[in-house]
């Protein structure tokens, strides 16, 4: 997942109707991964939408708990991220056969990552935390760590973390935002999708690094 796309969308959808299209809005920006939120009750039902939608890899966000590891792979997630590290939805992640990207916030947090023998993580909320600084920093001790930065991150300041080789991908909701998605303005997150993607491939060639597979 973290190879397929150098920016990932994170959506809060507030009507399943919305998944397919958001979905088709999105591939034609040139995106082909996306995170669908469970902090709202229309979240389950987009994702197994979604999951329909060719040429598209979904995954659940915001599982916190193991039982929603379950759902949500009922439902045709591709991959699970938390916010946060929990060795019940990493366990349970592993029993389904289904990756996983916890969250992370600092060293304590890649200790047990690193026990449960991950090496791929979110840095969640990247931008409050410190920015690009932070994961020069837990990088450091944590060589071999990949880490999907996410929170707070715009498209001004996608490249900075784009530019260090830990950093495979990005993710972020500007793409997305809720108002976009209930006014149903389509056209508006495909150039937000393509913006993404053209300014993730600009920062990657000059920092003489390679892109995911579309872009
Ligand atoms: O997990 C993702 C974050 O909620 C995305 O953060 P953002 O809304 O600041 O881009
Ligand atoms: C923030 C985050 O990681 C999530 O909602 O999954």
């Amino acid at each position: 997942m973290l190879d397929r796309c150098p920016v990932v969308p994170v959506v809060v959808l507030d009507d399943p109707a919305h998944a397919v299209p958001l979905g088709e809005a999105l591939l034609a920006g040139g995106i082909d991964v996306v995170e669908i939120t469970l902090r709202t009750a229309a979240g389950l039902e987009g994702l197994r939408a979604l999951g329909k939608l060719e040429g598209m890899l979904v995954g659940a966000g915001t599982v916190l708990v193991p039982d929603q590891v379950d759902e949500v792979v009922e439902a045709g997630a591709g991959f699970v991220v938390s916010p946060g590290f929990s060795a019940r939805v990493v366990d349970r992640a592993a029993e389904r056969d289904v990756p996983v990207l916890p969250g992370v916030s600092g060293a304590t947090d890649l200790m047990a990552v690193v026990e449960h023998g991950l090496s791929e993580v979110k840095l969640f909320p990247a931008g409050p935390l410190g920015g690009p600084a932070v994961v020069k920093a837990l990088a450091s001790p944590f060589s071999g760590m990949r880490f999907m930065p996410s929170g707070g991150i715009t498209p001004d300041t996608m490249g900075d973390y784009l530019a260090l080789p830990p950093v495979p991908a990005v993710s972020g909701s500007w793409m997305v935002e809720r108002t976009l998605l209930a006014e149903q303005r389509w056209a508006e997150v495909t150039a937000r999708a393509a913006n993404a993607v053209a300014r993730a491939r600009r920062w990657r060639e000059a920092s003489g690094r390679r892109t995911g597979s579309r872009t």
